[in-house]
């Protein structure tokens, strides 16, 4: 156990890129945590184990023992937190497990989206910060700027931050110096019941689910039955060990420790982030403030090409969702795309991470249906109604009105290209809040609808602004406005998985955007094929795909066979991403395409 004021908890907070990774791998490097001629293969190591098992290895969470100037020597503890703002909630809560931040700015780039978001949650938590200016050895590098950047945009003092290469190694002795004086030591009492905080969980093919935990009251001991108090569930520990970052076996964890426990738990499912855990027996009374589940706001449907898949792809998805709390699935059937499954993920980047894991780990061909917001829907009845899938919307004569979730964007992004993104978020139904400037950047708040952002908005933004431009949101609140549903039908027959939610104002341009664009995405056909948008019985956009003429096969004058073959096979290797649709074939990238808005 060690004593509370030789103790120092932190994290690092940056916008991606910045170099948070290289410098957590030199603080480590440089305390010989790793041995020096271990380092890169350890780390390295490590990432191939991640690779190979497909979990997530805690590497930039680790117990540092360093000998301080002043002849004492300290334990650090690095906890990492997931980078992305749809773990926002996540990360809030990891924050609460540590008393301060290095804030890593690169001093060549300045203050980005991230750094904000990221720095305000520090904040929030309240974390004493130290900023540290990275990637000093660039030409580019302006420390001074980048000072008054911070100063100007986040109004934080950064007079002492700390200018350093995380690449070459140059500032990182000061670095661990300002760790240590001028973030505070944990406080907590080693005599009252046991109070600790669950940072982090994931599973492990080996050890089963791993827990990471923060104690701030009390000692947890190998073998201890403890509970967690959301949940109830009771388990005792079967292994204690702290991150070094190999894990490390370890007797008791007392007042201010982080560290890791196994305990037999079956599902990350079963472990809350945020949640509190604490002995069976005399327990804490008090949990932890503040604790709410994280929930999916972001639904899609993810169906086999090929229908014999669908078991691979239940397998796959169980798999995923061990290690992955935030992943929720249910069957669903599509009379378009057959068997598959509604899924529902924290944001949009948790969507492609699931969906690219399931693509290239797990060998699937997969069609993504439109990504949809939980939409709630206020029934005459007076039932409240969560709407995961636009295909299941109700009749409208039903429903008294419907809401859905706003988010609060803050977009950063120079000067130049400030005109292209208020376009942009005013196509998609934004509502400036704020405008202001620090130096050649702007930086613009905007009130949006997150179901106009969930399909191409950071493609567009990204687009528009060439790259420049860094984006982060929260969610803000549900509200009222006048949407509807959206059917596509293809030769006559309405085609579940293109419905979509639109709102009213917009269903003509959109619903015509769409016809359109399913004009050029289906092949023709032997017949005539209407494309129409429709709202309820209305059809609101038309457009008629006219009957193919030749036969495919018809210019290879039938002598020569095996050329005819070679098309016949192409035609139906091309056949795979494709689904039969009544008579009508439709390509997979329809699904996809044919929901990007263009402005
Ligand atoms: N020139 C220079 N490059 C650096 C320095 N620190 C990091 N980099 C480079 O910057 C890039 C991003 O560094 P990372 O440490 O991966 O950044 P990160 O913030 O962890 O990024 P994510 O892991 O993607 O969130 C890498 O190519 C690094 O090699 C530095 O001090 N100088």
């Amino acid at each position: 156990m060690t004593e509370l004021s030789l103790i120092r908890n932190f994290s690092i907070v940056a916008h991606i890129d910045h170099g948070k990774s290289t410098l957590a791998d030199r603080l480590i490097q440089m305390t010989g945590t790793v041995a020096q001629r271990d380092m890169k293969a350890q780390l390295l190591d490590s990432m191939d184990i991640e690779r190979e098992r497909g979990i997530t290895i805690k590497a930039n969470t680790v117990r540092i023992e360093y000998p301080a100037k002043d002849g004492k020597t300290y334990i650090l503890n690095l906890i990492d937190t997931p980078g992305h703002v749809d773990f926002a909630y996540e990360v809030s809560r990891s924050m609460r497990a540590v008393e301060g931040s290095l804030l890593v700015v690169d001093a060549s780039q300045g203050v980005e989206a991230q750094t904000l978001a990221n720095v305000y949650q520090a904040l929030d938590a309240g974390h004493e910060i130290v900023p540290v200016l990275n990637k000093i050895d660039l030409p580019a590098a302006d420390p001074d700027r980048v000072k008054q950047n911070i100063e100007d945009v986040i109004g934080l003092d950064a007079s002492d931050a700390v200018p350093i290469s995380a690449k070459t190694g140059l500032g990182i002795p000061e670095v661990l110096e300002a760790i240590v004086t001028r973030l505070p030591a944990p406080q907590g009492d080693r005599d009252a019941p046991l109070k600790a905080m669950l940072v982090d969980s994931w599973y492990d093919p080996y050890l089963g689910v791993v827990v990471m935990l923060r104690v701030m009251d009390g000692v947890v001991k190998k073998g201890d039955r403890i509970r967690m108090m959301q949940t109830n569930a009771v388990y005792g520990i079967d292994k204690l060990a702290v991150l070094k970052p190999q894990m490390v076996d370890i007797p008791e964890l007392g007042p201010g420790e982080i560290g890791i426990f196994t305990a037999s738990i079956k599902q990350v499912r079963d472990t809350k982030v945020g949640d509190t855990v604490t002995h069976e027996r005399k327990g804490t009374e008090e949990p932890l403030p503040g604790f709410k589940p994280s929930v999916p706001v972001v639904f899609c449907g993810l169906f086999p090409v090929d229908a014999a898949d669908f078991e691979p792809l239940r397998d796959a998805i169980e798999k995923l969702s061990l290690n992955d709390a935030s992943f929720s699935t249910e069957m669903e059937t599509s009379a378009a795309l057959g068997f598959g499954f509604r899924c529902g993920f924290l944001g949009l980047l948790h969507l492609e991470v699931i969906r690219d894991r399931l693509e290239r780990e797990y060998d699937l061909d997969l069609i993504t249906t439109a990504p949809s917001v939980v939409f709630k829907l206020y029934m005459k009845d007076g039932e409240v109604r969560d709407l995961h899938n636009p295909a299941d919307m109700p009749d409208l004569t039903l429903i008294d009105h419907v809401e859905e979730p706003r988010i609060k964007a803050t977009i950063m992004v120079p000067d130049e290209y400030l005109g292209d993104v208020l376009k942009l978020c005013q196509d998609r139904r934004g509502i400036q809040l704020d405008l202001s400037y620090a130096g050649q950047r702007a930086m613009v708040v905007y009130d949006l609808p997150l179901a106009e952002v969930v399909f191409d908005f950071y493609d567009r933004l990204k687009s528009v602004t060439k790259g420049y431009a860094s984006f982060d949101y929260t969610i803000s609140e549900y509200r009222e406005d006048h949407l509807v549903k959206m059917s596509i039908l293809v030769n006559d027959e309405p085609v579940d998985a293109l419905a979509m939610m639109v709102h009213r104002d917009r269903a003509e341009s959109r619903g015509r955007g769409m016809v359109e664009k399913l004009k050029d995405l289906i092949p023709r056909h032997m017949f005539k094929i209407p494309i129409q948008a429709a709202i309820g019985g209305r059809v609101i956009a038309r457009e008629t795909l006219s009957a193919m003429r030749k036969d495919v096969t018809a210019k290879c004058y039938g002598g020569d066979a095996s050329r005819k073959r070679k098309l016949l096979d192409k035609q139906k290797a091309g056949k795979k991403r494709m689904r039969q649709f009544g008579k009508v074939e439709i390509p997979q990238e329809a699904f996809i395409s044919a929901l990007k808005m263009d402005d």
